[in-house]
Order: structure tokens, then C-alpha cells, then sequence
């Protein structure tokens, strides 16, 4: 069966092949933006990483004609710890100007989120101002995932490993991770289930000086606070976030407070 992220990466090749024929567009001004992984790591408070999502394939059209900088702004002053950018265009209407629009605004960590198969996205999120980008363990081969990793490495660029279950966790070890996240929406079915969070932080090595992210499907505090309760140190949310009227108290709910876990 085709999945969906069968899909995304089909249409990612024809997307990298068009990147190679070109040329990279000018780098922006870079400053320097703190470190996510600072940012999270035995953070007394549940952290979140907000996104700018317009759409997407398991909801459709989400947020029409949101002003990226206007929508990071109000991330940033609630207190976002990150703000994470869709940059594709055919299944989220993501763009990598919407990236440099939010890399101009806000100071920031900022995460490229895309479906990477070629070093030349990473130059390209780069260049658009990330400082950290989003590599998928189900879209790699593991030789081609250290490749990458390595590579936004030698970059400059902090990595979030995006997992599903033990075996990839074990793939994300294998790179030393630091930045782990576990999406509790599964890329074949839609289904969201935060017991996903439960189950890898069951395996997950706390004591290591590494950070749970838990992504998708984050509402309200209650969400929050059982994804903190099962160890993760950030959420990741799009959708709920685009979606209030009050982005404020929205963002502010969901940093509860968590069990610092030491070693
Ligand atoms: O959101 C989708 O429908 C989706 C489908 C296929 C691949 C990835 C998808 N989403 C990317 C994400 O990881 C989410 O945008 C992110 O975790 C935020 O999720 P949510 O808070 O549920 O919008």
C-alpha cells in the first residue's frame, strides 16, 4: 500500500532534482540563535515548538492566508521555545520564504520542518535562516540518514530525529541524537495516539544527556501534561495553535510543569 509518506518523498525527488538545476538562493544576514537543545534540556517547564502550518494532508486546508511573521511574533512573545516551519508547498503550502520571513522576525531557535532526502534542502534551510532541521527515520535509509546528519552538523545545524517506535529510536541512538522526536500521528494511517510518547520514553535514555520532543496532536494542558508526565521535555504543535483565537493563552497552557529527570 502507498502511504502517504511514500507519496511526500516521490514528490520530494522531483522537488530535489528542480533545487539541483537551480541555484541557491542568497544567504540571508544569520545571526546566531540560541541553542534549542539548551533551551530544552531539564527545562523545569514543558517547552513548545509552535509551528506555522497552513495545511496539511491529514486536515486540508488549516490557516488561509496567515502572515507567517505575524503568526511567529505572537509565537515568540507567548514564549515559544522554537518556532518550526513547513517548507513544502504541495502537501502543507509551505514555503522556504516563509522560513526567511520568520527567520527576519524573531530571534529565536527555528526548525526547518520537511522531508529531507538530499543534502541540498539542508543548504537551502540554511540559507533561509533554520538553525535546526527535521531528519525522519522512516524516510531514510540509515547510511543516508547518518550522511545528512552528519552533514547539518558540519553546517552548524542542530538535528531533531523524528521517530515512530523502538526500532527507529534505536536507529536515532545509533547517530547519538541529541534532539529526539517522537510523532504521535502515524504517517500511514493519520491516527493520533499520545501513548506513542509513553512507549518510547519507556526505552528512551534519560539518563543521557538527551531531550524528548513529543510532536502532533497536542490540544490543551491535559495533552501536555501527559506527554510531561511520560518524560518529554517539549511539545511540538501545528494545528491547535493555528487554529485558537487567543494564541497567547493557548501556548502558555501547555507550559506545565515537568519532573526534571537528572542522572
Ligand atoms: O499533519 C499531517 O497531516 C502530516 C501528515 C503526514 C506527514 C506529516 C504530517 N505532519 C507534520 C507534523 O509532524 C505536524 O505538523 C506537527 O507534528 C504538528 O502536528 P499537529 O500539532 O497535530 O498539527
Amino acid at each position: 500500500m502507498t502511504t502517504i509518506l511514500d507519496k511526500i518523498l516521490a514528490a520530494k525527488k522531483g522537488q530535489v532534482e528542480q533545487m539541483l538545476l537551480g541555484s541557491i538562493p542568497d544567504q540571508l544576514d544569520i545571526i546566531t540563535r540560541p541553542s534549542l537543545f539548551d533551551a530544552l534540556y531539564q527545562s523545569e517547564k514543558l517547552q513548545v515548538i509552535s509551528e506555522i502550518k497552513r495545511a496539511s494532508p491529514s486536515k486540508g486546508l488549516i490557516a488561509e492566508g496567515i502572515i507567517p511573521a505575524d503568526q511567529a511574533s505572537q509565537y515568540a512573545n507567548a514564549g515559544a521555545a522554537c518556532i518550526s516551519v513547513l517548507t513544502d508547498t504541495p502537501f502543507f503550502q509551505g514555503t522556504f520564504d516563509d522560513l526567511a520571513e520568520v527567520a527576519s522576525t524573531v530571534s529565536i531557535p527555528i526548525l526547518c520542518k520537511d522531508f529531507i532526502i538530499h543534502p541540498i534542502q539542508i543548504d537551502y534551510a540554511k540559507h533561509a535562516g533554520a538553525s535546526v532541521i527535521l531528519l525522519i527515520v522512516a524516510a531514510l535509509k540509515q547510511e543516508k540518514l547518518l550522511s545528512l546528519y552528519e552533514y547539518a552538523v558540519s553546517k552548524g545545524l542542530e538535528v531533531l530525529v523524528e521517530v515512530h517506535d523502538s526500532v527507529e529510536l534505536d536507529r536515532a541512538l545509533q547517530l547519538d541524537a541529541k534532539l529526539i522526536g517522537v510523532n504521535n500521528r502515524d504517517l500511514r494511517t493519520f491516527q493520533v495516539d499520545l501513548s506513542r510518547t509513553a512507549e518510547i520514553a519507556a526505552s528512551f535514555p534519560f539518563e543521557e544527556k538527551r531531550v524528548l520532543i513529543s510532536e502532533s496532536g497536542i490540544w490543551n494542558a491535559t495533552d501536555a501534561s501527559k506527554v510531561a508526565n511520560y518524560g518529554a521535555s517539549a511539545v511540538l504543535v501545528g494545528e491547535s495553535l493555528m487554529r485558537s483565537g487567543d494564541v497567547q493563552n493557548a501556548l502558555q497552557s501547555l507550559q506545565v510543569q515537568r519532573e526534571v529527570i537528572t542522572s
